[in-house]
């Protein structure tokens, strides 16, 4: 069995991973770690999870190092940084939810998060944890940038299009709606049942931190600097992320061309679904490490719309980091993720 721990366990990212975590068949939880529930069962942090064993520990690096095979943190950007700048020496592998490991390059990160990296020299070994893009890279290394969310729904609707040239990608508009687990458990006013309930909003249009993520990537596979519109926006939902996606045909490309690319691009992808008609919902998604894709080719304005579903807490965060860990050990990749999802 693979020995794993997670640090970070009380946040939405870290119960979703022992959600995920405990009904893996080849994985046994070692340590779960907390600053605020230090010594308490995890029942107390989350009564939902009375029947687990498991007390939250405090943090133990020698501890934590030594016993695992691999280790989920799953903290806020730059507590990740500190916490595996002291973890890596153990040789471990690590698998980081944060944005601290997702860069190739640190001034990006840098200037996008407004912070010195603390560990720079890690963040050039680590990998960008997208397997549908980068599985080879991933399961030789030791740190695995875990993929922000709406950057996953975001780069898997855009790739196979900007990679074969079938859209400008300098046209590209990203228009992301998430639920509002994407903020964490953390209280805010903003976050308030009555500011969320009944209402829609747009937050960091244009300045939004994923932007760099997915311009990142969506360069590298257009070959050249990309420059991109990205508005996220909060909706009243738990979970799950839906990304309408806007671009300009570069030809005369219809419908069923997108969908056959895709559906030759994502072939050997356990994850990834295209729709032949219609588009997905995050009702297809819920609770899912899938990710659905569809698509309306607008003749009229020479756009193609494309629409990308994935559940936040799940193919944008625990699920792939898992899917993630089932890579770097040589495991089916679907081990652990093959539930169906929660319509209701
Ligand atoms: N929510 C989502 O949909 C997604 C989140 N992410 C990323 O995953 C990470 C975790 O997110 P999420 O679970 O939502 O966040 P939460 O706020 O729900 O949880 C974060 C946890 O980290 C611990 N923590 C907080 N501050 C510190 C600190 N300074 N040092 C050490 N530990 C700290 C806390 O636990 P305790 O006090 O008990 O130690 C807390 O429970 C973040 O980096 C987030 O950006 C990535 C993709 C999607
Ligand atoms: C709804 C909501 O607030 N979402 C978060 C994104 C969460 C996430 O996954 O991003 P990181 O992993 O990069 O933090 C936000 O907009 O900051």
């Amino acid at each position: 069995m693979i020995k794993a721990s997670i640090i970070g366990a009380t946040g939405y990212v870290g119960i979703e991973l022992i959600r995920i975590l405990a009904g893996h068949p080849a994985v046994t939880l070692v340590h779960l770690v907390s600053q605020s529930f230090e010594g308490q069962k995890i029942g107390e942090a989350y009564p939902h999870l009375a029947a687990r064993c498991e007390t939250l520990e405090g943090m133990n690096f020698e501890k934590i190092g030594g016993d695992s095979d691999v280790i989920f943190t799953a903290l806020p950007h730059g507590a990740s940084a500190e916490t595996i700048q002291k973890l890596a020496p153990y040789g471990k592998k690590i698998i980081d939810l944060s944005a601290d490991f997702r860069y190739d390059d640190v001034a990006t990160y840098e200037a996008w998060y407004k912070v010195k990296h603390p560990a720079p020299e890690l963040m050039r070994q680590a990998v960008y944890g997208l397997p549908e893009l980068h599985r080879a890279e991933i399961q030789k290394c030791q740190i695995v940038g875990n993929p922000g969310c709406y950057t996953t729904c975001s780069i898997l609707g855009l790739a196979p299009a900007v990679q074969k040239g079938f859209i400008d990608p300098d046209s590209i508009i990203i228009d992301a709606k998430s639920g509002v687990t994407g903020a964490g458990r953390k209280p805010s006013t903003d976050l308030h049942f009555s500011e969320v309930n009944e209402s829609f909003k747009a937050y960091g249009v244009g300045t939004h931190r994923h932007t760099s993520e997915i311009e990142q990537e969506i360069s590298k596979l257009a070959g050249k600097p990309v420059v991109l519109s990205f508005s996220p926006h909060l909706i009243p939902i738990q979970r799950g992320i839906l990304a309408t996606i806007y671009a300009k045909l570069t030809g005369e490309i219809a419908h069923g061309d997108f969908v056959r690319l895709y559906q030759e691009f994502y072939k050997d992808e356990p994850f990834v679904q295209i729709e032949e008609k219609g588009l997905p919902q995050i009702k297809y998604v819920r609770g899912t490490n899938l990710c659905r894709i569809g698509f309306v080719v607008d003749p009229r304005t020479n756009r193609v719309v494309i629409v990308s579903v994935i559940d936040n807490l799940v193919k944008g965060a625990a699920g792939q980091a898992v899917e993630n860990m089932n890579l770097l050990f040589g495991l089916p990749e679907t081990a652990g993720l093959d539930n169906s999802p929660w319509y209701l």
